[in-house]
């Protein structure tokens, strides 16, 4: 798989490096704008201005295990919010110039009179309980990797520069740690969180959980198709999918929370390298989310204490996004300066 570019990198750093400011005064903008560089191939860069994202909503068996604070008729309820354009994410893409798009990838309902666009890409009605079984079988693994990356293809071709993933599914917080926790070899108790807000012991019993889930298959030595299907969910593969075939097609990828940065993981996992075409909108409250971005190497660009979800941290970054490409591009040059 192809890297950035590093000539435009290159050149995109000596034009910071020789802006109208102090040296390194833009910070991480500047960075940020270096990277969007790269992923372009040009300097300067262009500002983003068809941001795309997709919501992969799927529901959880462990979901009636009580790791979540609500129960699992909110996934389709809330499926219906996003084609209704009411959901956190909705609202925040609407103030940023970003479309939203939501994909019914294993919601346990049939959501009866929903667009059938919106099901198109469904692989199964939920996901097995990762603590007892396997997810999913390898075929649907695979079949939820390729309907993300088709997903991909699709939102490429209608011209998307940047893009990003949003989740919807209760309980899907779990398998996200599950899956950071096997990846980085990590015990659930370092990494567990409360996602939707569970109480002390709700927390012990869903880390308690986690680790049930990890110790099973930890014999098994598996590879990271084997994981998404032993301890992930056909929406996070679909997910998946998504961003190493962004990767590929060189798109770049703004990453939201602990679902989103699981996702990041497997298919940078799946595709060595493919990392190097993501950044990090928003740090989640989910301390899994914070050990894979270290692990990835990214740092998110806010930290608002948001702990959503829906893509809703990437879509509130956008603007940092396009605002690094307009300070790479438009701010003049010290040597244009008469001193
Ligand atoms: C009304 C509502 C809207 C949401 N939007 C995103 N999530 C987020 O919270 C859930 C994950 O947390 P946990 O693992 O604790 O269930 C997912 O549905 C995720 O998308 C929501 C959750 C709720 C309740
Ligand atoms: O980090 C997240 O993305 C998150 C946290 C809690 C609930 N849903 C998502």
């Amino acid at each position: 798989m192809a890297a950035p570019s590093p000539t435009a990198r290159a050149e995109a750093a000596d034009r910071l490096a020789g802006l109208a400011t102090p040296a390194g005064a833009l910070g991480r903008l500047g960075e940020l704008g270096v990277w969007l560089a790269s992923c372009q191939g040009q300097c300067p860069p262009e500002v983003p201005s068809n941001v795309r994202a997709v919501i992969f909503a799927g529901d959880h068996g462990v979901a009636a295990h009580g790791v979540s604070a609500y129960p699992a008729a909110v996934t389709p309820a809330m499926v219906r919010t996003f084609a209704a354009g009411r959901a956190g994410v909705s609202a925040l893409a609407a103030a940023n110039g970003v479309s939203v798009r939501v994909l019914d990838i294993a919601v346990d309902d049939d959501l009866e009179g929903i667009d059938p666009e919106v099901q198109h890409f469904k692989v199964r009605r939920s996901s097995e309980p990762l603590h007892l079984r396997n997810a999913l079988t390898l075929a649907e693994t695979e079949q939820a990797l390729e309907n993300g990356a088709i997903i991909a293809a699709q939102e490429i071709a209608a011209g998307a520069d940047l893009l990003i993933s949003g989740d919807m599914g209760i309980g899907n917080t779990t398998p996200a740690t599950a899956l950071i926790a096997a990846s980085l070899g990590l015990p659930a108790a370092e990494l567990t969180g409360r996602g939707t807000g569970i109480d002390d012991a709700a927390l012990v019993a869903k880390q308690e959980l986690i680790q049930v889930a990890l110790d099973r298959v930890k014999e098994a030595d598996l590879g990271p198709v084997e994981t998404l299907a032993a301890l992930g969910g056909a929406d996070l593969a679909a997910s998946t999918g998504f961003m190493v075939a962004a990767a590929r097609a060189g798109v770049p990828v703004l990453l939201d929370g602990v679902i989103a940065v699981a996702c990041a993981v497997m298919a940078d996992r799946i595709e060595p390298g493919a990392a190097a075409w993501f950044a990090a909108g928003h740090r989640s409250t989910e301390p899994a989310q914070t050990l894979a971005l270290d692990k990835l190497g990214l740092v998110p660009l806010l930290d608002l204490g948001m702990r959503l979800g829906e893509g809703s941290g990437a879509v509130a970054a956008v603007p940092v996004v396009r605002a690094a490409a307009a300070v790479l591009r438009d701010v003049a040059l010290l040597s244009e300066l008469a001193i």
